[in-house]
C-alpha cells in the first residue's frame, strides 16, 4: 500500500504592515515596520514545512508586495510576491495571504518588492533548516547558530529617491551613497569611534538626536546621560552583541539586503570557514573576510578560538568609493568582563577598489561533493548586454538596449486569462543577444555609428518552454562615464543556477565556454557580474511562473536593469492561481476561456 503523505507543518504569521518612526542609526525617520517593529519578524522553519503568511496593508498610501528570497516557489508563482510580475499589489487597507513551501534548507530573507519599499525597511530574516538538522551537512561541526542580516540606510526617504531616479535632465538624481550600514537592523551614525574623541561632534549629534528637548522618556533620559561613546547605548541603534561561548564553533549565517552596498565582513582575530552559498553548501574554504552583495547569502563556520574577551565585527563597503563608515558589531566571549569594549580598532575593510581581492573570494566558491550537477546540452542560450544609458533625459540601465518597465497588469494573470495581447507588448519578445560590434569598453555615445543602437523602454518578456535548458551570460560593459564599469549582482526569482564561471572581457563562445565549469559549479540564486566582465549560469526552466532576474541594487532594478522570464506558461492552468492575487489592471474584467466541455449549450 503507498505510504500516507508526510504530515506537513504549517507555519502562520500574521503581519500589519505600517509606517512606523524608528531609529535604526540614532536617527529618527519613517520606516516601514512589520508588527511595530523594524526589521521584520525572523521567519524559522524547516524544509517541507508549509508557510503562511497573512499581510494587512495598513501603509495608508500605497500598495504592497512581499518577496521570499531565495524560495523558489514550486506550484506557488503567484505568492513570489512581486508586484506587476507575479500579483497585483495588496491595496492599502487590503490583506492578502502568502502560502508557500519551504522548498529547501537555507539562509534567505524576505523583503518588499514594490517601488523602493525595501530600502525603506520592509525585510526581514527567514531561515529554514533542515527536515532533520541532524542530517545537515556540517551540522556536526558547530554547536550554535548567529543571524547577521545586512542592509544599509539613507536618511533620504524613499519616495524622493524615486521621484530623484525618475527625474529628467537637471532633476535627474541619483540616490548617491547610503549614510549608514546595519546589522541585524542597528547601526550607528555619526558616532563611530573617531566621533568619541570630538567633544563638539559630540553634542551636536545629542542635539539633533531623536530626542526632542523636554522629551522625558526612559529611553531619551538614557540617551542623555550617554557619554557619546561608540554605540549609543540604550538606544533603538545600539550594537548587536553576538554572545559565543569560549572553544565553540557557531554557524554564522549572514545575508545582504543592501539597497545599494556590496559589503565586506571581518571579525577581529578570527577566521571563517565558508560553507553556504545562497542555501547550497558549498565546499568548504578559510578566509579572513568575506564579501557579499546585495541579494547573496552565506553560512561560515566561526571558532571561538581565541582568548576570552571581547571582538569587533566589522562591515565595510567594497566597490564603490566608501562614503559610508563602516558597521560595527561586538562579537563576546560569555565570561569575559561584561561590558568590555574589545581591544584595538576594528578591522579595516580592504581596498573599495580591489577587485581583483573580490574575484579571488569568489571564484573560490565550489558546489560541495552531491550537489547535483547541470545538464549538459542547452536548449536556449541568451547573452545579456549590460549597459548604462541616456534615454530622453533619463538615465536607465539597459539589457540588449532595452530598460524595462513593469506593466499595470501582472504578467501572471495576463498568461492566466490569455489577455497578453492588450495587457503588455507580446508581439515579439526580448532579444536574446546584442550586436558584437559594440565595443564593451567604452560609453555608449563612444561607439561605432553601427553600434549606436538606441535604448527603448519596454515590458516585453523571454518565454522559455517548461523544461528547456537555459544559459546566460551576462555581458558587462561601460557605464556612461568613461573608465567605469560597475558590480551588479543579479539575482533570478523561482530557481537556483549552476555559476558556470566568469571572465574579463568580452565573453566568446567556443573560446570561453571550454573552459566553463561543468563539473562542481555552484547553485546560487544571486550572482555577481563584475566590472567589464562576463558571468555565465545556468538554469532549468522547470518550474512555471513568470520570474524576475534582474540585478538587486534597488535603484539599478528601479531604472529598468532587469528582464523577466514567462517560464512554462503552458502549463499555468494546470495550477490552483488565487484570484485575488491577480485580477487588477487589464485582468479587473478577465474571465477564463471556459473549457468546451463547460461552455453553455448552443441558443435554440
Ligand atoms: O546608476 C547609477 O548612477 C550613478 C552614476 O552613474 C550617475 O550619476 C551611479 O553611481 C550608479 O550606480
Amino acid at each position: 500500500a503507498p505510504s500516507p503523505p508526510a504530515p506537513v507543518t504549517r507555519r502562520s504569521f500574521t503581519w500589519d504592515v505600517e509606517y512606523i518612526m524608528w531609529a535604526p542609526d540614532c536617527q529618527q525617520s519613517v520606516m516601514i515596520g512589520i508588527n511595530g517593529k523594524f526589521p521584520g519578524p525572523t521567519i524559522t522553519a524547516n524544509a517541507g514545512d508549509l508557510i503562511r503568511v497573512e499581510v494587512t496593508n495598513s501603509l495608508h498610501t500605497e500598495g504592497l508586495v512581499i518577496h521570499w528570497h531565495g524560495i523558489k516557489q514550486i506550484g506557488t508563482p503567484w505568492a513570489d510576491g512581486t508586484a506587476s510580475i507575479s500579483q497585483c499589489p495588496i491595496n492599502s487597507g487590503e490583506n492578502f495571504t502568502y502560502e508557500f513551501v519551504a522548498d529547501k534548507p537555507g539562509t534567505f530573507f524576505y523583503h518588499g518588492h514594490f517601488g523602493m519599499q525595501r530600502a525603506a525597511g520592509l525585510y526581514g530574516s527567514l531561515i529554514v533548516n533542515g527536515m532533520d538538522r541532524q542530517k545537515e551537512p556540517f551540522a556536526g561541526e558547530y554547536n550554535g547558530e548567529l543571524s547577521m542580516l545586512l542592509s544599509d540606510w539613507y536618511h533620504e526617504n524613499v519616495y524622493a529617491q524615486s521621484a530623484g531616479l525618475d527625474g529628467k535632465d537637471k532633476h535627474w538624481q541619483w540616490v548617491g551613497e547610503p549614510q549608514t550600514i546595519l546589522i541585524n537592523g542597528r547601526g550607528q551614525f555619526g558616532c563611530s569611534l573617531g566621533i568619541t574623541r570630538d567633544r563638539r561632534a559630540c553634542d551636536r549629534r545629542k542635539k539633533d538626536a531623536l530626542c526632542q528637548e523636554g522629551d522625558k522618556s526612559e529611553r531619551c533620559e538614557l540617551i542623555r546621560r550617554s557619554e557619546c561613546g561608540p554605540f549609543c547605548e540604550g538606544s533603538q541603534c545600539s550594537p548587536v552583541v553576538f554572545d559565543v561561548e569560549p572553544g565553540k564553533t557557531y554557524r554564522l549565517r549572514i545575508a545582504s539586503t543592501t539597497s545599494l552596498s556590496a559589503l565586506n565582513v571581518q571579525i577581529q582575530g578570527h577566521k571563517l570557514t565558508v560553507v553556504e552559498a545562497d542555501g547550497n553548501f558549498v565546499e568548504p574554504f578559510v578566509v579572513d573576510d568575506i564579501d557579499i552583495y546585495s541579494g547573496e547569502s552565506y553560512s561560515v563556520l566561526l571558532k571561538a578560538d581565541q582568548r576570552p574577551s571581547s571582538y569587533w565585527i566589522s562591515v565595510g563597503v567594497r566597490g564603490r568609493r566608501p562614503k559610508t563608515q563602516p558597521a560595527l558589531a561586538i562579537l563576546k566571549y560569555t565570561n569575559s568582563k561584561p561590558d568590555s569594549w574589545p581591544a584595538g580598532m576594528p578591522p579595516e575593510t580592504p581596498a573599495w577598489d580591489n577587485v581583483t581581492r573580490s574575484k579571488e573570494f569568489t571564484y573560490r566558491i565550489k558546489a560541495r561533493e552531491k550537489t547535483a550537477r547541470p545538464p549538459t546540452t542547452v536548449d536556449r542560450r541568451l547573452t545579456m548586454l549590460n549597459t548604462q544609458n541616456m534615454f530622453k533625459g533619463h538615465i536607465k540601465w539597459a539589457i540588449n538596449h532595452v530598460t524595462l518597465s513593469l506593466p499595470a497588469t501582472p504578467y501572471l494573470g495576463a498568461y492566466f486569462y490569455g489577455i497578453e495581447a492588450i495587457a503588455f507588448d507580446s508581439s515579439t519578445e526580448s532579444p536574446d543577444t546584442y550586436d558584437r560590434t559594440y565595443d564593451i569598453q567604452k560609453p555608449p555615445d563612444g561607439q561605432a555609428p553601427a553600434a549606436k543602437v538606441p535604448t527603448t523602454v519596454s515590458d516585453r518578456v523571454f518565454k522559455i518552454a517548461h523544461g528547456a535548458v537555459v544559459d546566460v551570460v551576462l555581458q558587462n560593459a561601460n557605464a556612461l562615464e568613461a573608465g567605469v564599469s560597475e558590480s551588479h549582482p543579479w539575482h533570478l526569482h523561482g530557481h537556483d543556477f549552476w555559476v558556470l564561471g566568469y571572465g574579463d572581457g568580452v565573453y566568446e563562445h567556443g573560446r570561453d565556454s571550454k573552459a566553463l565549469n561543468t563539473e562542481s559549479p555552484p547553485l546560487r540564486n544571486t550572482v555577481v557580474l563584475f566590472p567589464h566582465g562576463w558571468t555565465v549560469l545556468r538554469y532549468v526552466a522547470d518550474n512555471p511562473g513568470v520570474w524576475a532576474f534582474h540585478c538587486h541594487i534597488e535603484p539599478h532594478l528601479h531604472l529598468g536593469m532587469g528582464v523577466i522570464f514567462a517560464e512554462g506558461m503552458e502549463k499555468l492552468r494546470e495550477l490552483n492561481v488565487p484570484r485575488e492575487a491577480i485580477t487588477c489592471g487589464e485582468a479587473k474584467t478577465a474571465t477564463l476561456p471556459l473549457a468546451p466541455a463547460m461552455a453553455p449549450p448552443p441558443p435554440p
